[in-house]
């Protein structure tokens, strides 16, 4: 299917409004949170609006983003960070270098990511040595672009995380969660991605090439901010088709990624999505992706009785779980 007859979604776009308005009411936030859970059991995404987080900000964000991607190959290179999950990274198929279906830049925050806080002895040749458990490999060095790159990103962090902690709080109200439960899901590490594509050939879109292949995200919840003239991020609908998801400016698109599935006895759907570009302009999207501390153990909560069969559930750290799903090559 090309783009242009691509159906279009439909998702609820959900007024975060009441959590910002300090007059609002117990009522009109309990009807936020419903809305969320709704979405999140339908098809685990939708777009959050009126969320506080400023515009010019987002805006800004997204030129710095540009311009770095915009830098020669050899520049951004420089930004690779050891391993294959931070740091500057680019679609290991590209064979062009001067037209990169997808590439990007992400930062985890310069902690260790298992909940002791303490870097755990590993041996460099076993697969959790791919982790970024050790912070002189994470964002805080090396890999940041430039100064005014990074005070940007840490000043969207700074709205972000906010957000991303009320939003998981809205989820844990409407799951009923213990505060033993509400911690587990809320322990979570947030790492900020920008991403950036260029049009696929027409021979690819023929070949059924995706800029990102279909995949869900391996954390609780993704927040994504997306540039807003193209239609290029694709979810399946409840058919299971592949539809559009048409940009709204000045919102965020949520999904929910598949800790939060597990977590959820498999209530919430971890939404299976792809990118497919097709645009002169370069397509600009920046996630904030909250993962689970590497140690935590991701299995259904008390809360949260089956709903599948329980082999899809075998209990796993999320770092194993993490690895599974993140290519050796990304
Ligand atoms: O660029 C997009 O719209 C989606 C990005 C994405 O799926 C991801 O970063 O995991
Ligand atoms: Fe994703």
């Amino acid at each position: 299917m090309t783009v242009d007859n691509l159906p279009l979604i439909e998702l609820p776009i959900i007024d975060f409004g009441p959590y910002l308005d300090p007059s609002s009411t117990a009522e009109q936030r309990q009807a936020v949170d419903h809305a969320i859970d709704k979405a999140c059991r339908h098809l685990g995404i939708f777009y959050l609006v009126n969320h506080g987080i400023p515009q010019e900000l987002c805006d800004k964000m997204s030129v710095i983003a540009r311009q770095f991607f915009s830098l020669p190959f050899e520049e951004k290179r420089k930004h690779k960070v050891g391993g294959e999950v931070r740091g500057y990274w680019f679609t290991t198929n590209a064979e062009d270098l001067s037209n990169i279906p997808c590439e990007g830049i992400a930062f985890h925050p310069p902690v260790n990511q298992c909940s002791n806080g303490v870097a755990p002895d590993i041996d460099p040749a076993s697969p959790e040595a791919r982790l970024p458990t050790t912070h002189d490999a994470l964002g805080g060095q090396h890999s940041w672009p430039n100064d005014h790159f990074r005070a940007h990103a840490e000043e969207l962090l700074s709205h972000i995380v906010p957000l991303k902690v009320r939003l998981l709080d809205s989820i844990s109200n409407c799951l009923g969660l213990s505060d033993a439960s509400r911690k587990l899901v809320q322990n979570t590490v947030p790492h900020i991605a920008f991403n950036s594509y260029s049009s696929l050939t027409k021979a690819q879109m023929e070949e059924g090439v995706s800029n990102l292949v279909e995949h869900t995200d391996p954390g609780t919840i993704t927040i994504l901010t997306q540039d807003v003239d193209v239609v290029a991020l694709q979810v399946k609908d409840s058919d299971g088709k592949w539809c559009g998801v048409k940009p709204i400016p000045g919102s965020f698109v949520v999904n929910v990624g598949s800790s939060l599935n597990r977590f959820t006895g498999n209530q919430y759907v971890d939404t299976l999505h792809r990118v497919i570009h097709c645009s002169e302009k370069s397509r600009i999207s920046m996630a904030l992706l909250a993962d689970p501390v590497f140690d935590v153990v991701i299995e259904p909560l008390p809360e949260c009785p089956f709903k599948t069969d329980l082999a899809k559930f075998v209990p796993k750290t999320f770092g194993a779980f993490y690895l599974d799903q993140v290519p050796e090559d990304h």
